[in-house]
């Protein structure tokens, strides 16, 4: 099986992404778990860029790291000066990593416009670099900053730079898409132009997403002899991003037969795609391939209906073998299928010839056109299940609530107060509370008047409020949807209700969740 090394730089161009900052602990953290998922090369900043970058280099020679590499990122000499009186290089020196990455200008304009020299002084600066640096460390990375555009503009230059750094003992000549442009197609026709030409070191390659092609670059790189993929996590980085690794191993490895990372770890890549997303606090979109939560979401009956009788259908792959797995979603696009298949995950028992699931898509349709929306309030969808099914049992019954918002002219906020009336048997529990809002005060109610016959319902803490006007064309007499987010001890649930009063729609979500928690306490 042909290896193909990982080199991960989600430390340093995943940082360049808009919106992301990271801390030394965090970029400690993140390196900990890439070496634990067996990458080979982690990027880990660029040393003399900023003191975060130079507290890492220091830390981060004091993990037990057990698969990867570390490499300290940095360019070639500046133009003017030698490589010993240069302070960027020698930064990367002190450092004191196994493995110096640079960039050096491959594309003839960069080196005129940007660097403002001259062609030749741009090989000397590679060549002196990348010696220099081979002397100091065990493994140099040579980066062919914009090699594809440079190739279209002066193919021998571009040529050259990556030859250079060749011949000055570079250990990977890594060929960079850096503005994002280039297709699959070129990459391909590029890369055995190389290779004809005469550059046989080991190749890698360095993609951005502007064209959203930068997995599918990487991966015609390697099929055409790259041996090193660069790529971050989930694929953020500068501007559109980097190429995503999440999807890049997983075609690699399960598609084209390729050695990555180990197959325990691919099993693990949903974890690692959540772990970097929520330490740098970027969400992973839902609709990302192989790691997204709705990679293998079924929603429309035609599919849940085939996934059910051989999950091949429709998914080109087992999601478990990345470590996600199947949704089978309940809407107004649902059949007879998405039911069944929900019910049984739920763990309720039923009959496949059952008539009353007809009747209950039927509900579901209506119900999701006056305004649910049950994808995102599966507790509520349980409930409902479980109430069509005769299968719900009845726990109070209510009857009054009432909702006073005021605010006098001493007060510095306005106060909620709720009351509540409801009858458990033949018994009526009438309660009042005060809350930050009228949401909070009938929640507070509620559990009053409950708690005492059902006591474990102290644990149900409301973590979240989300309310949405449905149809906004209708001004006022817009309907409400409001979902609501609990948690006890051990799980989360989401709830909905609507109405075209808020304190309503609020209302219902509230005893759905209350409800919820008894059912799955077994009451
Ligand atoms: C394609 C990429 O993503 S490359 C990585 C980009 N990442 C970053 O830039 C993040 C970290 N960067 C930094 O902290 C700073 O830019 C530093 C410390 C590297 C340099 O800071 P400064 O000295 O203030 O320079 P500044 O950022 O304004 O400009 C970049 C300089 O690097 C030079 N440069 C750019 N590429 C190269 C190269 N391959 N080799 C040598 N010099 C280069 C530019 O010509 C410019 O030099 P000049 O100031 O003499 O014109
Ligand atoms: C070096 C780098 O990040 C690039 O060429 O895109």
């Amino acid at each position: 099986m042909k290896k193909v090394f990982i080199y991960d730089t989600t430390l340093r161009d995943g940082t360049q992404a808009e919106g992301v900052s990271v801390s030394v602990e965090d970029k400690l953290r993140i390196t900990e778990k890439l070496d634990d998922f067996g990458i080979h090369y982690i990027e880990g900043g660029w040393p003399g860029s900023n003191p975060k970058d130079d507290e890492y280099f220091k830390k981060v020679k004091n993990l037990r790291l057990k698969n990867a590499k570390i490499a300290a990122f940095g360019s070639t000499r500046r133009a003017y000066l030698r490589v010993e009186d240069d302070p960027l290089i020698q930064n990367l020196i002190k450092a004191e990593t196994p493995v110096i990455t640079i960039f050096g200008k491959a594309w003839d304009m960069h080196v005129t416009e940007a660097l403002k020299t001259t062609l030749e002084n741009n090989l000397e600066m590679v060549y002196d670099t990348v010696r220099y640096l081979k002397a100091h460390t065990d493994e140099v990375v040579f980066i062919g900053e914009h090699f594809f555009d440079g190739y279209k503009s002066n193919p021998d230059y571009a040529y050259a730079v990556m030859k250079t750094a060749q011949e000055a003992g570079a250990d990977f000549l890594v060929l960079a898409d850096t503005n994002g442009g280039t297709l699959p197609i070129e990459i391909e026709s590029i890369i055995k132009q190389v290779k004809e030409k005469g550059l046989d070191g080991k190749l890698g390659i360095h993609a951005h997403n502007d064209s959203d092609t930068a997995v599918w670059n990487s991966i015609t790189a390697v099929l055409n002899g790259a041996v090193q993929v660069h790529g971050t996590i989930n694929g953020f980085g500068e501007r559109c991003g980097n190429a995503n690794l999440c999807s890049i191993i997983p075609n690699l490895s399960l598609k084209l037969g390729y050695e990555t990372i180990p197959e325990e770890s691919i099993r693990r890549l949903k974890e690692l795609s959540n772990f970097v997303a929520d330490i740098v606090n970027l969400p992973v979109p839902k609709n990302m391939p192989f790691v997204g939560d709705s990679a293998f979401a079924h929603k429309g009956g035609v599919h849940a209906s085939a996934v059910l009788k051989n999950p091949k259908l429709y998914e080109h792959i087992n999601p478990e073998l990345v470590g996600n797995r199947r949704k089978i979603l309940v809407s107004d696009l649902a059949g007879k299928s998405n039911i069944i298949y929900k019910a049984r995950e739920l763990g309720i028992e039923i009959d496949e010839k059952d008539p009353r699931i007809t009747e209950l898509v039927q509900e579901i349709k209506r119900l999701e056109n006056y305004g649910y929306h049950y994808e995102a309030a599966e507790a509520s969808l349980e409930l409902l299940i479980r109430k069509h099914l005769g299968m719900l049992k009845k726990y109070f019954d209510l009857d009054a609530y009432r909702v006073l918002i005021a605010r006098r002219y001493t007060d510095k906020e306005p106060v909620s107060e709720a009351t509540v009336r409801i009858k458990i048997d033949n018994h009526y529990e009438h309660t009042a509370s005060l809350g930050y809002g009228p949401v909070n005060a009938l929640d507070r109610a509620l559990k009053k008047a409950l708690v005492e016959i059902y006591p474990s319902l102290s644990e149900v803490e409301l973590i979240d409020y989300k309310v949405r006007i449905i149809n906004e064309s209708a001004g006022t007499a817009a309907k409400i949807r409001v979902l609501v987010e609990s948690k006890d001890r051990e799980r989360k649930w989401g709830t909905v209700g609507v109405s075209d009063n808020v304190i309503e729609a609020s209302w219902q979500a509230v005893v759905d969740s209350f409800i919820y928690k008894l059912v799955k306490d077994g009451v």
